[in-house]
């Protein structure tokens, strides 16, 4: 493989393109419906080539990423459609939503290449190519979803391209069970949380305090309610039988705590809560789960520069090796969370206690 094309130079496709250009020998070439986002992406080294012409992008292109909204990306597989692509060139997508895509691509006969949906566990709330990192999918779950008659060497291909380049954990699954599960882990916990952020909202136009008081616990479970309404819309249009019948539950769920409430049930109301208490405990976190061990801890920094450097410096100074260092992306109002992963778990430990006693607040996934 020779050159890469990705396709909407935002969050994910940026991120995509710099693990690419990071980790593989690819050449990648981006294509973005706006200019100043390629020229930002040229500028960060996000990518070897822009493009706003779809024509050269895709041209002699060995793998393809379509990484636009999901309502967007059946247009361009339209319009991939009428291009002569290379032959057996791999065409794959990133969209939060994967049925209705994968039938899409499905049923274009003249697509040249071989499509295989996919979709990265891992994002943000943030959004355009100045949120892209590289770091952005390690560790993260990264599916695909080929059709049974989907060449079983072309998916193979794909996989261990994206497991050098994003350092994820590749799985793949059938393209409703994921719509399925992702709506539920997903795409119902951004409608709540819109949702409460707009409750709270009416409530502080005519009283100012709802803001000014929401703390830890508001701002913990809202944080993915600042994410971007257009893709958002999509997702939802795209996923709506999966969407339809959790929303149905979900409302159960409410009616049943509305319930116990009303009728002073204090029973069912503990029961509630001890029973989500015991599956948020047993999720799969870091190297407790079902993940491949992770030594990792996240330490809070003052936003100042030269704070990356001091805390790598600190522990080169110990003869502690850092696998990686990275800033957090998903953790709002703390821009200064700085995530540090190492090879082994002494490592990990000595570099605990090492920046506890330099007086930085050091948060161990195994400890904390
Ligand atoms: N944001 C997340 O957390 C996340 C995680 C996993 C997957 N995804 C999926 O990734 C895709 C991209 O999301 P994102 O967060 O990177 O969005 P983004 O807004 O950061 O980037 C989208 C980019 O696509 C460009 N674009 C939009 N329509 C286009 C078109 N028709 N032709 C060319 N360029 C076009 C935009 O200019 C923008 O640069 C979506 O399908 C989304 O469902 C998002
Ligand atoms: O971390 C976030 O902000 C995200 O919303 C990421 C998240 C999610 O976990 O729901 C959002 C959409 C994706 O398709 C995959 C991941």
């Amino acid at each position: 493989m020779k050159k890469a094309a990705v396709l909407g130079i935002g969050l994910i496709g940026g991120s995509l393109a710099l693990c690419l250009k990071e980790r593989t020998r690819l050449e990648v070439h981006g294509f973005d419906a706006s200019k100043e986002s390629l020229t930002l992406a040229k500028a960060a080294g996000v990518i070897h080539e822009g493009h706003m012409r779809l024509e050269s992008a895709v041209e002699d292109a060995d793998v393809i990423f379509l990484a636009v909204p999901v309502g967007s990306t059946p247009r361009l597989l339209n319009r991939l459609a009428t291009l002569p692509l290379k032959r057996g060139c791999i065409i794959t997508d990133v969209g939060s939503t994967k049925g209705e895509i994968v039938r899409y691509a499905e049923g274009l006969d003249n697509l040249r290449g071989i499509f295989i949906g996919g979709h990265p566990m891992a994002g943000s709330h943030r959004s355009g190519v100045q949120a892209a990192q590289s770091l952005l999918f390690e560790n993260a779950y990264y599916v695909l979803t080929p059709l049974p008659e989907t060449p079983l060497p072309e998916v193979q291909r794909l996989s261990r391209l994206l497991e050098r380049a994003t350092r994820a954990r590749l799985v793949i699954m059938n393209p409703e069970h994921h719509d399925r599960v992702v709506g539920a882990i997903s795409h119902l916990p951004h409608i709540v949380a819109a949702s409460l952020v707009n409750q709270v909202a009416d409530y502080n136009a005519s009283n100012e305090w709802f803001h000014r008081l929401a703390a830890g616990g508001f701002r913990d479970l809202t944080r993915v309610a600042a994410s971007h309404p257009v893709m958002w819309r999509d997702i939802l249009l795209s996923n709506r039988e999966s969407v339809l019948a959790l929303l149905e539950d979900w409302t159960r769920e409410m009616e049943g705590i509305r319930r116990a409430v009303k009728d002073g049930d204090a029973q069912a109301i503990e029961a509630f809560f001890h029973k989500a208490k015991e599956s948020r405990e047993a999720l799969p976190e870091g190297r407790k789960g079902v993940l491949p061990p992770v030594y990792e801890c996240t330490v809070d920094v003052p936003d100042t520069p030269g704070e990356i450097a001091r805390v790598a410096h600190l522990l080169g100074e110990k003869g502690i090796n850092l696998r990686n260092i990275g800033v957090m992306e998903n953790r709002e109002d703390r821009a200064g969370v700085l995530r540090l992963v190492f090879d082994k778990e002494e490592e990990l430990k000595k570099a605990v206690f090492c920046l506890k006693e330099t007086g930085y607040r050091v948060f161990d996934p195994d400890v904390d």
